[in-house]
């Protein structure tokens, strides 16, 4: 089984859909599960932390926890997953962490690339594209807790590791096979950063390294490894995508604007959550509930989302966390009575209002099924009693997304649904 190690949880759901799109049954968990905690049958376990921006010994920490859970249940290779615009603080906490699972596991040469194409990911002499950009050149360079200026893949990452950091550059990628293969045992640097500007550069790759302990990078080169290691096309495994559905949107990004205006233009059942009317998250969640108790029809969406200029106007009433701890915690009591309520597709927009419904619902990881959306899989929980869930980033999806997601099947029964 391959183990993966996700530094934040979107990262995880989109690696993990790169290994089912090619092949491998996989299960995603929030967080490492208790040690007694026996997987289901599966060909690739993602662990989803959030280590992406804590500080480096921390994420040391947490990753090694990550690895000893999965080297105790049938893990034989590990996949570090980081994100595909290389994200960290010139401390780490990509390097600090690379390094320590590199010599947990004894690996002698890892070799990673942040190469993620289908995402507009790119790595070309050792630099890194994001679109027809150099990284530092992209909105990356004003990111609020990561600005990357510099584009240097090698050197931002031996910044980070005291061991030699060596690059595989674009024609001994090309060249494959046995040539591949001998540049990476020759080469004396601990860490390769390989070139790859497509997906075959990274099915390349996959195929050299399928053997490797350690493999590092974001989606690209994971889907790479799974092309190696699976069957070529996504498992044929149960996916039963009926059930009543409801929509829980509190992303803000200009994308989930459209997907919830495209619901209210269908005339879907909508209730919008307004923390300035009702501050008190219990009281919020309670009237959103009896709304539902009481309202007609099929696929209701719950909402917060709201343009940046309304968006404005409630930071400077409650605060910027302030009003993101409202929303949160009420929706996570939201989600909580749905699934009570008999909600058997729970379609959640944002990924921090994401993190809050998975945590309030207690489900600590799923079965990957289909895309509804690139990146975007349904997740079926380990534990039945849980609804289906998708959870969508802020930016992901086509504008039909969230209507189609929810769109009722024939046996659905409508809103309000009988006790
Ligand atoms: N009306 C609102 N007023 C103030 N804060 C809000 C409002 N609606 C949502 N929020 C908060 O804004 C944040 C939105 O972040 P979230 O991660 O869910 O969406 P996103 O940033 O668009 O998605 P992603 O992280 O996947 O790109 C949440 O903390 C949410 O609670
Ligand atoms: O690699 C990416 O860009 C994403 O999977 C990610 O890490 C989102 O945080």
């Amino acid at each position: 089984m391959l183990g993966v190690i996700a530094d934040d949880v979107t990262g995880a759901t989109d690696v993990a859909v790169s290994l089912r799109r090619n092949g491998l049954r996989t299960l995603l968990y929030f967080g490492t599960p208790p040690p007694e905690t026996e997987p289901p049958a599966a060909e690739a376990v993602v662990v989803a932390l959030r280590s992406r921006m804590i500080p480096a010994a921390a994420a040391v920490t947490d990753s090694l926890r990550a690895l000893g859970w999965l080297r105790g249940h049938r893990v034989r290779q590990v996949y570090f997953k980081y994100c595909s615009t290389f994200d960290s603080t010139a401390e780490g906490n990509i390097g600090p962490v690379l390094a320590a699972l590199a010599t947990a596991l004894d690996a002698r040469t890892v070799v990673t690339t942040p190469s993620s194409p289908q995402h507009g990911r790119t790595q070309y002499r050792g630099h890194l594209f994001v679109g027809d950009e150099l990284l530092a050149d992209s909105p990356m360079r004003d990111h609020p807790l990561t600005p990357m200026r510099d584009s240097n893949l090698v050197r931002l990452l031996q910044a980070q590791v005291p061991e030699p950091v060596g690059l595989l550059g674009h024609d001994t990628v090309r060249a494959g096979g046995a040539a591949l293969r001998r540049a990476i045992r020759q080469a004396t640097a601990h860490y390769l950063l390989a070139d790859a500007t497509t997906e075959e550069d990274l099915r390349v790759l996959g195929r050299v390294l399928a053997e490797d302990p350690l493999v590092a990078g974001a989606a690209g080169l994971a889907g790479g490894l799974a092309a190696a290691l699976g069957r070529g096309h996504p498992p044929e495994d149960e996916f039963d995508l009926g059930g009543p559905a409801a929509v829980l949107s509190g992303s803000c990004s200009a994308r989930t604007l459209e997907q919830v205006g495209e619901l209210l233009r269908l005339g879907r059942p909508a209730h919008r959550l307004d923390p300035i009317a009702q501050p008190d998250p219990e009281t919020l969640a309670a009237q959103a509930l009896d709304w539902f108790d009481t309202t007609t029809g099929h696929g209701p969406l719950i909402y917060s989302t709201m343009s940046p200029a309304e968006l404005r106007h409630t930071q400077d009433a409650l605060g910027v966390e302030g009003s993101a701890r409202i929303l949160e915690r009420a929706t996570g009591l939201i989600a909580v009575g749905l699934a009570r309520r008999g909600i058997r597709r729970l379609i959640t927009a944002g990924g921090e209002t994401s993190g809050a419904v998975v945590a309030a619902l207690g489900v600590r990881g799923g079965a990957i099924g289909p895309e509804a959306a690139p990146g975007v899989p349904w997740i079926r929980p380990v534990d039945p009693a849980h609804p289906l869930l998708l959870l969508k980033s802020g930016n992901f999806g086509a504008p039909d997304l969230l209507a189609t997601a929810s769109t009722p099947h024939r046996t659905d029964p409508p809103c309000p649904l009988a006790p």
